[in-house]
């Protein structure tokens, strides 16, 4: 059974410290994974308007018969909607058949076209002050607004600007052994900023699975590879971490957290990086084939 762990936003609100992640996850298997994790313990849900799966999502919480109020969830504005956040939320609250989100993040700090190109009319900083506005708006629809995919640099640039007055209450990155990312999570940290952890097992056929160290630990206390993985952020002091699967069996079985030392922790973050690509992390190249020349800056490219 999942672990009963939550942990405070700035909001004061609880987040459960594992939710079910579903990127990747269709129509047609999304439904049961949601299901099957809402009656198996879990009370924390994230989805994307990018996923396209957000009305099936909403179909699995209807239909695991958990009240709405007991589940944490979360979705997030796609990269065409920046200029456009009002109108994407109400696209989203009706999709997943909710009046409410209990997080709603702006998914990349990329705002993009219709056609898929970087979008240098509006800044993403922009996009935050359109999120405070709705939030303040109306919390009866946004209990808490965040980000994701954001590095101190953009953290700096936002705070530098005076009209920003919400400070974001989630910032979900990737992190894995191949991505420990302790600067950005301490840097989160200290501005009451809860960091999620997003492909904890390295995402699809990752090499983590298969680990010689990640193996060992998971002899050691009779799980598997996953839980060891889903473990090592959930030790981490403040983070929630979101874990996908569409297998039944996995979904149940990935919820077992386990206690992990000090000494496991060291040996696990020491892993060498064989994972995929460190979105956020200084090895990120970014979209430079979306028209977004040097990711890591885009906040200063976009700049007026
Ligand atoms: N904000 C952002 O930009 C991003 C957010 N996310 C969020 O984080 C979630 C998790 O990240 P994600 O990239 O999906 O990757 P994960 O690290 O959760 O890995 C998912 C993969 O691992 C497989 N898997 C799950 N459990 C097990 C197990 N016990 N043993 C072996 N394989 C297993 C799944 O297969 P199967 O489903 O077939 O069981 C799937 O292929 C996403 O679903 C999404 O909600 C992810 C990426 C970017």
């Amino acid at each position: 059974m999942v672990a009963s762990k939550s942990v405070k936003l700035n909001t004061g609100a609880e987040m459960p410290t594992l939710g079910l992640g579903t990127w990747k996850s269709k129509p047609g298997e999304v439904e049961k994974a949601v299901e099957v994790a809402l009656k198996n313990g879990y009370r924390h849900i994230d989805t994307a308007t990018a996923y396209a799966n957000e009305k099936e999502v909403g179909d699995g919480i209807k239909a695991s018969g958990v009240p709405r109020e007991e589940i944490f969830l979360v979705t997030k504005l796609n990269n065409t909607d920046h200029k456009a956040p009002e109108e994407a939320l109400k696209y989203s609250l009706n999709a997943l058949g909710t009046s409410y989100l209990d997080l709603w993040l702006i998914h990349w700090p990329a705002p993009m076209t219709k056609s898929g190109e970087a979008d240098k009319s509006i800044n993403w900083i922009d996009t935050w002050k359109a999120f405070q506005k709705i939030y303040k708006a109306h919390p009866e629809k946004v209990k808490a607004i965040g980000v994701s995919n954001i590095s101190i640099d953009f953290f700096e640039e936002l705070f530098k600007d005076p009209e920003v007055t919400v400070i974001p209450a989630v910032n979900q990155v990737e992190l894995h052994p191949s991505n420990v990312q302790d600067e950005l999570v301490d840097y989160c940290r200290k501005k009451g900023i809860v960091v999620t952890a997003y492909s904890p097992l390295g995402s699809d056929k990752s090499p983590l699975l298969t680990n010689k160290t990640v193996e060992k630990v998971a002899k050691k206390y009779g799980v598997s590879p996953a839980n060891v993985l889903i473990s090592l952020q959930a030790n981490r002091p403040g983070i929630t971490v979101l874990s996908k699967s569409v297998t039944p069996e996995r979904i149940i079985a990935n919820a077992k957290i386990i206690d992990l030392t000090d000494e496991e922790i060291k040996e696990l973050h020491e892993i060498e990086n064989t994972a995929r690509f460190r979105a956020c992390s200084p090895l990120w190249t970014g979209w430079g084939h979306l028209g977004f020349p040097d990711f890591k800056n885009v906040a200063l490219t976009f700049a007026k």
